[in-house]
């Protein structure tokens, strides 16, 4: 298996910039496929799972040009029925957002399509997103009655109706198949969720000239508006960036800049976190880019104590909880995570992998429910441990390791290609420097 060892860091200094937002590349591919003209997408994530997308879409047809060192993908759309029925199954390989988000789009298709794709994703549950799929009229088949992959649309009318839907928990990713759904449905479609998931969703396809209304915590679209190709520039990725705030916050004398991240209030729950801790972090040259908040990171080490994380924060700083969980072991007190039980069905179970790793390296965690108890300051000393093959679990265990005593070995490490493939290198070039 792939490994990386590390040992201490000394002091990370100097101004970086991550790898283009996954949430918002895998959007502007899906929506220029199903928009009418040329849509260019610029600082694309050259990440497996976008990359996955790219190729599902194209096996229906799209034409979809990708340079991967320019990161700009150019996908001439023929709108929603220029998609041709895929003679090949649908891999989503390790992503989520790919499968929940395609499938709000085959379900209004008149074609028969298959989606599946890796070992984690088999485990992962898909009846939040083929329940209310089906309660708008879509037809689906699947393992254990459509709960798990593989998933099948049958051919036929696949004629759907508008719902209104509450979701039971905080998904963006179900809130946008619902949507994508909605927008073939007859009538109107509404989505409530008790706390606001991301909405990239909402804000792109306005972009792309739908309506869409959105009020607190409740979004509608009426069906069959099309989709204008546009130009989408795609902003850093708070969650990559997240990683790098995290060792700048932890590791002595520390000061980093992170050029060009997305700010989407519905985002940016870690930064708010790591305020509530004593950190000094600053935003900068605060702009909006094609509808989406962007701005550059200012971050200082600063002696931090523990905070409490839950509720509505929870979705705005999902895929961040594994690095905070790292953050608070050096805190001073008691830091409790809750309402997170969402991390179980993951990549890996993250409430699970976080807590046994961070106890392989002396931390003081305790697992629970939904979230974590954890105890701090504690040193942390070097360990193997592995990533599960999770991204976020392999890069949060990296970041410890930055404050380890002794040589940590993450298993597993590979993972990051999923969401920052640069991940080593950018770390390996602030340490040094
Ligand atoms: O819509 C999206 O792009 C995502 C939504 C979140 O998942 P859920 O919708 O399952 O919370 C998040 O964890 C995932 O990394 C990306
Ligand atoms: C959960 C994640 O992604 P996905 O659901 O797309 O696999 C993630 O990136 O942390």
């Amino acid at each position: 298996m792939d490994k990386e060892t590390i040992t201490a860091s000394k002091a990370l200094r100097g101004s970086i910039t991550v790898p283009g937002d996954k949430s918002i590349s895998h959007r502007a591919v899906m929506f220029g496929a199903i928009a009418s003209g040329q849509t260019t997408v610029h600082g694309f994530l050259d990440g497996e799972d976008c990359r996955q997308t790219i190729a599902c879409f194209q096996k229906m047809g799209v034409a979809i040009h990708y340079d991967r060192d320019k990161h700009m993908v150019v996908i001439d759309g023929e709108g929603i029925d220029g998609l041709e029925e895929p003679s090949e199954l649908l891999d989503v390989g390790n992503s989520g957002t790919t499968i929940r988000l395609m499938l709000g789009i085959l379900v209004g298709r008149p074609y028969f399509s298959v989606v599946a794709g890796d070992e984690s994703i088999e485990k992962r549950p898909m009846a939040r997103i083929t329940e209310p799929l089906r309660s708008m009229g879509a037809q689906i088949h699947g393992r254990r009655n459509g709960t798990y992959t593989p998933i099948a649309i049958p051919d036929g009318e696949n004629t759907l109706t508008g719902i209104e839907y509450q979701l039971p928990v905080a998904s963006a990713q179900v809130k946008s198949a619902i949507l994508l759904a909605g927008l073939q449905a007859q009538g109107k479609t509404t989505v409530r969720e008790k706390y606001r998931s991301r909405d990239h969703t909402e804000r792109m396809l306005q972009a792309f000239g739908v309506d869409v209304d959105v009020s607190a915590n409740e979004v509608s679209i009426s069906g069959g508006q099309p989709l204008q190709a546009r130009e989408v520039h795609v902003p850093g990725d708070i969650s990559s960036a997240a990683f790098m705030l995290a060792a700048a916050a932890i590791v002595k004398d520390s000061c980093l800049r992170i050029d060009n991240v997305g700010v989407n209030p519905t985002r940016t729950g870690f930064i708010d976190a790591l305020v509530a801790m004593g950190g000094e972090v600053a935003f900068e040259n605060e702009r909006v880019r094609g509808g989406e908040p962007v701005a550059d990171i200012v971050i200082r080490e600063k002696s931090l104590h523990a905070t409490a994380i839950s509720g509505s924060l929870i979705p705005r700083l999902i895929d961040e909880i594994p690095v905070l969980a790292v953050i608070a072991t050096q805190a001073i007190g008691r830091t409790v995570i809750k309402d997170a039980s969402e991390l179980k069905f993951k990549e890996t179970n993250r409430i699970d992998a976080t807590a046994s790793q961070l106890r392989q390296m002396g931390a003081d965690v305790q697992a629970t429910e939904d979230g974590f108890i954890i105890d701090g300051p504690t040193p942390l000393t070097g360990a193997e441990v592995s990533s599960f093959n999770d991204h976020r679990i392999g890069m949060a265990f990296t970041i410890a390791a930055l404050i380890a005593e002794g040589e940590t070995t993450i298993h597993g490490a590979k993972a990051s290609a999923i969401s920052f493939p640069e991940f080593y290198q950018s770390l390996r070039a602030l340490s040094d420097s």
